[in-house]
């Protein structure tokens, strides 16, 4: 997407071929910072420190990660120490291990020597691949928001969560891909953006794609979302995902079930738009089987911002010497989700449903 009327992606090849250029994320919405990953260990540091984050852009991130290490140790052993090296970076995003073992595979039948080229090039189609992905969810999605505004007639509200949006993935992003494409078709929608605690996500990087693409949005507070709902504020929730199981059960940024909740009791329909690298097929129990990971309880004692001369500071906001737990993600179950937007179109949150999507699946299940 556009940046100041420059169009960016969040990771790209750098000029010499063999490095990458990543957006900084962690220096949004005050900074705007391109910072390049030399090595393996780089792109594991920008995984795990959330310089890169959400599930499709660490798949595509840990996969240039991939490529980068086999210019040190392009072996079979070098391969699979990689591997886990980049896969323990962070256990939720199923993107993450999908990456890698879609590279991995492939490197099998290549020649040592070819190995890390190919591997580069191997994390650029899957970079393409989530962008025409990404495209096609907004595609879908925006009918569900057209469809809203043809039978009100007004506005269209949408309530959002943390930050699925072209900075969680390589552009487009999944659940504003759907508003974006709205957006730019006509169709009058605003965005309720819920701040996200504990990093923010909302606050910081999705109102500042809104600001950037010119959609209108307020951000809120997150336990303001089913105060909203019960008022009849909010005509639709469309959250990411980092993890979906093959029953429908949506893996999210911690908040996501609540707001499910509240979407329920208020039927507010609560979709969640994710690609078929983010759909773990092996998995239909989300809340027994999905890893959930836990987070330093810092993200939550401390809050890092600007101050008013415009430098960066963070600040304490928990009582010294008090526990925190830092659970990053939660699990939405099927029974709450209202449907699933992906690239090939809007299923019902069910195995049926996304196997209606997916047939080639049909003979794995
Ligand atoms: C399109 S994936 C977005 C998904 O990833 C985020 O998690 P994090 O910022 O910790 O990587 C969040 O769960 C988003 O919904």
């Amino acid at each position: 997407m556009k940046i100041d009327g420059q169009p960016y992606r969040t990771i790209f090849p750098d000029a010499d071929g063999v490095s990458v250029q990543v957006i900084d994320q962690t220096r949004l919405p005050f900074a705007f910072e391109l910072k390049r990953l030399r090595s393996m260990h780089d792109a594991a540091v920008a995984i795990r420190t959330m310089v890169v984050r959400g599930a499709p852009l660490i798949g595509v991130a840990a996969a240039y990660g991939l490529a980068l290490g086999l210019a040190k140790d392009a072996s079979d052993a070098g391969i699979e120490r990689a591997v886990e090296f980049l896969a323990e970076t962070r256990p939720t995003a199923i993107n993450l291990r999908w990456a890698l073992d879609r590279v991995a595979a492939k490197l099998r039948t290549v020649p040592i020597p070819e190995r890390a080229a190919f591997a580069f090039a191997e994390a650029g189609r899957i970079a393409e691949e989530d962008v025409e992905s990404c495209h096609a969810i907004g595609v879908h999605g925006a009918r569900i928001l057209s469809n809203l505004h043809a039978r009100t007639g007004r506005t269209v509200n949408v309530l959002t969560h943390c930050n699925a949006g072209w900075l969680a993935t390589v552009d487009w992003g999944t659940a504003l891909a759907p508003i974006y494409v709205a957006h730019d078709a006509g169709v009058p929608v605003h965005v309720f953006v819920d701040e996200t605690r504990p990093r923010n996500q909302g606050a910081a990087l999705t109102a500042f794609e809104l600001n950037a693409h010119g959609v209108p949005h307020t951000v809120i507070a997150d336990n303001a979302g089913g105060h909203l709902m019960q008022h009849g504020r909010i005509d639709v929730c469309i959250v990411g995902s980092d993890r979906t199981t093959a029953s429908g059960d949506v893996c999210n940024k911690i908040g996501t079930y609540l707001k499910a909740l509240a979407a329920s009791d208020n039927r507010v329909p609560f979709y969640a738009a994710l690609p078929f690298s983010t759909i773990d097929w092996t998995l239909d129990d989300g809340v027994a089987q999905i890893p959930i990971e836990e987070r330093d309880g810092r993200e939550v004692s401390h809050l890092t911002g600007r101050l008013p001369d415009g430098a960066f500071a963070t600040i304490e906001v928990v009582s010294p010497g008090s526990p925190v737990a830092n659970p990053a993600f939660d699990v939405t179950p099927a029974r709450l989700v209202t449907g699933i937007i992906t690239e090939r179109g809007v299923a019902t949150a069910s195995a049926d449903g996304l196997l209606s999507l997916y047939p080639e699946r049909r003979a794995a299940a």
